[in-house]
């Protein structure tokens, strides 16, 4: 069964005119966000994510192409229609955006008041959010005296009070410590899973992606370099700037300054081989090296769990004659990738 995407980009360009240049911000945009997914778009800095997330909530115009959201087009929609659509992004930002002259219960209450519910309506809204966030204790306080975590909790409680079918979380973790950010992704997860919410993950971090997407699209220059599922995307990046952000997390590959120490210490020929726990590395490097006369040494090892699999590489030293080392990689690249490290 096919699911239809909630948020689709069809050929989408945008450009700025800047006093006596065009500056293109997104090119030739395809993209399509399912139903109930965690989308994460990763790039670095001027890449074009926040002009992607300004087209999904229509706060910009793409100058060609399509923006679908929900079923509308956003290119063709009448302003009317567009405060509907509108009306199912919820959005978080990594500098919170609370009102400082509102408490806690104030802020969350307010997007509820704009839209005209009545008092009993919203206080029972708002203490049912603040329980699923799980800062009903700091109702009452301002948001000067919370932590950035409990501000950007604050910040998801409010995204969700008129129940968003989408959320757009831009930057959400990155103002916040690792262990924070490890709370507040575990809550977005909550939100996709117990809500159903559908959740795109605008982020500068591999590891954010690793944690909590389902799929990933990789923006360098306006461009989407490379689009997949977090799995395959992770285990066999194909851009150049994605595996810049896989190696970024995983540590796979020792280089530089470690690999000159690394190859100081151990003299015999270097491969990194990729793990995966689906083929029992350690089991076929323990059969291997029992049938050809070779030993080996672990020399580098960079592994991450990723959805309960462990992803990564191992750099192994392997001791013995060329023929005997060619013949123990041949049978190792029967199961899984082996680069030579280069001499
Ligand atoms: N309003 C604007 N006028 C002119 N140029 C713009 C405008 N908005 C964005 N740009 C340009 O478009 C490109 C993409 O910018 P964008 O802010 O979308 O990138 P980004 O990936 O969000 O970067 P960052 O992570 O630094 O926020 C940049 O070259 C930027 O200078």
């Amino acid at each position: 069964m096919s699911v239809t995407p909630i948020i689709e980009f069809r050929g989408v360009r945008k450009e700025f005119a800047t006093g006596d240049r065009t500056v293109v911000a997104l090119d030739g945009i395809d993209l399509s966000i399912d139903e109930g997914e965690v989308f994460a778009v990763i790039g670095y800095s001027g890449a074009g994510k926040s002009t992607l997330v300004r087209l999904v909530n229509a706060l910009e115009p793409a100058t060609s192409g399509s923006v679908r959201v929900d079923g509308t087009d956003l290119t063709t929609v009448r302003e009317r229609d567009l405060r509907a659509v509108r009306r199912d992004i919820g959005m978080i930002f990594q500098q919170f955006n609370l009102l400082r002259s509102r408490t806690v219960f104030g802020n969350v209450a307010y997007p509820l008041r704009v839209a005209g519910w009545d008092k009993a309506r919203r206080e029972e809204r708002v203490t049912e959010l603040l329980r699923f966030v799980g800062i009903t204790d700091k109702a009452w306080h301002y948001p000067d005296q919370l932590s950035g975590g409990q501000k950007q909790r604050v910040g998801i409680a409010r995204a969700l009070a008129t129940s968003p079918r989408i959320l757009l979380a831009d930057e959400s973790t990155s103002a916040l410590d690792p262990e924070t950010t490890g709370d507040v992704l575990r809550l977005l997860q909550r939100v996709n899973t117990e809500l159903g919410v559908t959740i795109v993950v605008i982020t500068h971090e591999m590891d954010v992606v690793r944690r909590i997407a389902d799929t990933v699209a990789v923006l360098d220059s306006g461009r989407v370099v490379e689009q997949g599922s977090v799995l395959d995307v992770f285990t066999a990046p194909e851009a150049v700037a994605t595996r810049g952000f896989v190696q970024s997390v995983l540590h796979d590959r020792p280089g530089g300054e470690e690999l000159r120490g690394i190859r100081e210490r151990h003299p015999g020929r270097l491969v990194t081989a990729a793990l995966r726990d689906d083929r029992r590395i350690g089991t076929v490097l323990s059969g291997a090296v029992g049938r050809h006369d070779v030993r080996f040494e672990i020399v580098h090892g960079g592994i991450k769990d990723l959805g309960g699999r462990s992803i990564g590489r191992l750099t192994l030293e392997l001791i013995g004659t060329d023929p005997d080392v060619d013949a123990l990689i041949a049978e190792l690249r029967q199961h899984t990738e082996v680069e030579e490290v280069p001499a």
